[in-house]
């Protein structure tokens, strides 16, 4: 079964820190998703992002292998990667992807600058505007959860931005009536947020009762000039599931469709503990740790 929905929207130019903080708060309870506008990031910018995303899948299959992912940077093919881990379906998801991790390393890689001119200057400049989107969004968070707002900081999020931006292709065209294919299947981040840009093109569905069965899916219509933002497993587990990091999925439209996500932080070595203690614990606090290996697998412990 599918609905439309209406996400809340967070207003991140509000002067009061506060209110914002607990519209966040309640979006965060309620459905784990909200659109975040006024947040600063040139509409010029995003569109050239996505301008310059399509001219690299537009690029013959042999240009983009060459820049096939090794340390979890680069282009994925088609069918390469499935996010429903439990899906029996023996093909992956149907999108590409180019993915893009943080910049001073020198682990990424680009496309040849006489092939496609300010590629990567253009994703190197969205990458640390997201970067500070995220900052403020993280500590806005910190403040819903009756917290500094420097918490996170505190911990040393934002001393090792380790940030995941992934450039989505959907070529649409897939008649799947006979497969359970999706062009991404149903999943939940798992790191603490993401930020999400769409060109419009519908496809984005949300399960917000992930539990129940059968699962209820309800459309997520794109807003124009706004970020999709949602909350992560490692978000989840620090507020004792108090914000829901909802089970998503994109079906594979008929249409083409791109999009462009961002996980800002990702830490490294940081225990996670709950900040939310009630009289029922959801996690187990004894196991809340986590490990991302180099190549930054993250494995959730139970
Ligand atoms: O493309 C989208 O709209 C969502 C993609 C997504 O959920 C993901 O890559 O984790
Ligand atoms: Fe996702």
């Amino acid at each position: 079964m599918t609905g439309a929905l209406q996400l809340p929207i967070v207003d991140l130019s509000s002067p009061d820190r506060f209110s914002t903080a607990n519209s966040i708060r309640q979006a965060c309870i309620d459905h784990g998703f909200f659109y975040l506008v006024n947040h600063g990031v040139d509409e010029e910018l995003v569109k050239k992002v996505f301008e310059q995303s399509s001219n690299f899948f537009s690029l013959p299959i042999e240009d983009k292998m060459k820049l096939v992912q090794r340390n979890r940077r680069g282009y994925v093919t088609l069918y390469a990667g499935k996010l429903d881990f439990t899906s029996s379906s023996t093909k992956g998801d149907f999108r590409e992807g180019f993915f893009i991790g943080p910049l001073a390393d020198d682990l990424n890689q680009w496309p040849l600058e006489e092939d496609l001119p300010s590629w990567r200057s253009t994703m190197e400049t969205y990458y640390k505007k997201l970067l500070s989107v995220g900052t403020e969004l993280l500590s806005l968070i910190a403040l819903s959860l009756r917290l500094d707002a420097d918490f996170f900081e505190k911990l040393g999020a934002l001393n090792d931005p380790l940030a995941k931006m992934g450039l989505l292709h959907y070529p649409g065209g897939l008649d799947c009536s006979n497969e359970e294919i999706y062009g991404a299947s149903a999943h939940s981040d798992f790191g603490m947020i993401t930020l999400l840009a769409t060109d419009g093109v519908p496809g984005l569905q949300i399960c917000r009762e992930k539990t129940e069965q059968p699962h209820v899916w309800e459309d997520v219509p794109s807003m124009s000039g706004a970020f999709i933002v949602n909350i992560g497993d490692v978000m989840e587990r620090w507020t004792n599931c108090l914000f829901r990091s909802t089970v998503h999925r994109v079906l594979p439209p008929g249409q083409e469709r791109y999009s462009v996500t961002i996980h800002p932080f990702m830490f490294t070595s940081v225990v996670i503990s709950c900040v939310i203690i009630s009289q029922v614990f959801r996690v187990d606090i004894t196991r809340l740790s986590f490990h991302i290996t180099s190549s930054i697998t993250l494995q959730l412990s139970k």
